[in-house]
């Protein structure tokens, strides 16, 4: 399997490639050149299969060239070995219609862990086979940040260095992240919204100084969904939901809490792949650039407005490039120039036929703060069911989508309530409580560094304690 980016000009690579280079040179996303198809007898034989089989199954034609069927076996073996539930991913119903799609039994306690388990352990396999040293550069509003050190602490070769928005992550999230003692973790706790971060991360890659794909110090990764291996991960649980809702012979919608347009991308994947999937439902919070862009064709970013889902106070939503790319006939030179002209102004018009090719499978929501306590409180008087405030803003689109009331509609529930206790709390009454595995979080010492919102800061704290590439 070959990889293109997005924007055209950045050489082709096999998996392990763009696994270990995270964003392509030339600033754009890497995609499959093509998408593999499975037929419906393909996938009805699926059903039944336990997780990491699936996994395996679904994975197998995106890593071809790079692992063994065996290798990628094991790898997944040993990352859903770390789940507290036997089916990693389970389903509960809620009501005749509705479904809660349960990603939180990782580590980390959020659908992160369901990618980075994975990611941690390819880079590994990965690096074993050279000399060289990986400096990842992240950017977190608090989950990846937390599922990516715990994947990567203490591991060789490998530096993770993770920005979070000072002050606006929860306790428990950037807790997950400072209390984590390793020598090759470094966070840093930056003035500004994740947006800022995320584009620092992304400057970085672009660095000649500090680039080794561009002649600079540092062999630069990413743990952040730009990287591809991070979606290919999360496509599974779509195959796992749908086959155990009746798939292939029964359609169903899923509705995804979104951020930065990863989570919902890997079920775009997934009806590439031949999952029939009826729609794919993007709810945002008040930080609404993708609702927009879905229903006006206006990807604009405005600041963002900190919320009680702080994970998803996001305004430039790295992977919708990918889905424009793919709507758009997967003209490189055409992305490159629509990226070149938000990354100017924050703002750009979708073209007719992104436009048109969107509304075959999207709708969106966004969803208030009272509409998230709403969903909140009828989930739990209705079914006893305790939503994190993310999940709840994808519920509440879920119950509002309108679809026909023959077609299930899932939920992805990201994170665990116990994240966010005090936004919980507020609309429930209800206090959520850490699970064991969690430990002692609360008395643990945390470490970070905080820096100044700037390029310059974040490049020299990197400069001053990576390992430059071999
Ligand atoms: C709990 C939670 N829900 C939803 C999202 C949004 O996911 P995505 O960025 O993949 O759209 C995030 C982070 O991105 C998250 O941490
Ligand atoms: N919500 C995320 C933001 C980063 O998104 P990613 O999926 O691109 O890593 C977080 O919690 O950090």
């Amino acid at each position: 399997m070959k990889y293109i980016s997005t924007r055209g000009s950045a050489p082709a690579l096999d998996f392990e490639g763009v696994t270990l280079a995270g964003l392509a040179s030339d600033g754009g996303l890497y995609v499959p050149e093509s998408w593999p198809q499975f037929s419906e007898h393909e996938i009805a034989e699926m059903s039944g299969l336990s997780y990491v089989e699936l996994a395996v199954r679904v994975m197998t034609p995106f890593v071809e060239g790079s692992l063994t069927v065996e290798e990628l076996r094991d790898l997944c073996t040993r990352a859903y070995g770390r789940f507290s539930h036997q089916a990693v991913t389970p389903l509960v119903q809620m009501d005749q219609q509705q479904w809660i799609l349960e990603l939180f039994h990782g580590p980390t306690l959020a659908f992160k862990d369901v990618a980075l388990q994975l990611l941690g352990r390819l880079f590994e396999h990965f690096l074993a086979k050279s000399d060289d040293h990986l400096t990842i550069v992240g950017a977190t509003s608090g989950d990846t940040g937390s599922a990516a050190i715990d994947a990567v602490a203490g591991r060789e070769r490998v530096d993770i260095f993770m920005l979070h928005p000072k002050g606006r992550v929860s306790d428990v999230q950037r807790r997950q992240m400072t209390t984590v003692r390793a020598p090759n973790v470094h966070n840093l706790a930056i003035e500004g919204s994740f947006d800022d971060a995320q584009a620092m991360v992304k400057r970085m890659f672009n660095d000649d100084a500090m680039a080794a794909s561009r002649g600079g110090k540092y062999r630069i990764s990413a743990v952040n969904s730009i990287n591809w291996a991070r979606l290919m991960a999360q496509v599974v649980y779509y195959f796992a939901a749908a086959l155990q809702m009746g798939a292939p012979r029964r359609k169903v919608a899923f509705s995804v809490p979104t951020g930065n347009f990863g989570d919902v991308f890997a079920g775009y994947v997934a009806a590439k792949m031949g999952l029939p999937i009826e729609r794919l439902i993007v709810a945002t919070n008040v930080n609404d650039i993708l609702h927009r862009a879905l229903t006006a064709g206006d990807y604009s970013a405005g600041g963002v407005t900190p919320t009680a889902s702080p994970s998803m106070d996001i305004q430039v939503s790295s992977n919708f490039e990918r889905l424009l790319f793919d709507l758009g006939g997967r003209d490189g030179a055409a992305m490159a120039e629509q990226m070149r002209g938000f990354e100017t102004t924050r703002a750009m018009q979708l073209t007719n036929a992104q436009r048109a090719g969107a509304a075959g499978l999207f709708s969106s929501a966004r969803v208030d703060q009272a509409q998230m306590a709403q969903a909140m409180t009828w989930a739990n008087e209705k079914c006893g069911y305790v939503l994190d405030p993310h999940t709840a803003i994808g519920f509440h689109a879920a119950r509002h989508a309108g679809l026909d009331a023959s077609t299930p509609v899932i939920t992805l529930a990201t994170a665990h309530p116990a994240k966010f206790p005090d936004a919980v709390e507020r609309s429930t009454g209800l206090r959520p409580y850490l699970p064991m595995r969690v430990g002692d979080l609360f008395e643990r010492t945390e470490a970070f560094e905080e820096l100044p919102g700037t390029y310059d800061a974040v490049a020299q704290y990197v400069s001053r304690h990576a390992v430059p590439s071999a």
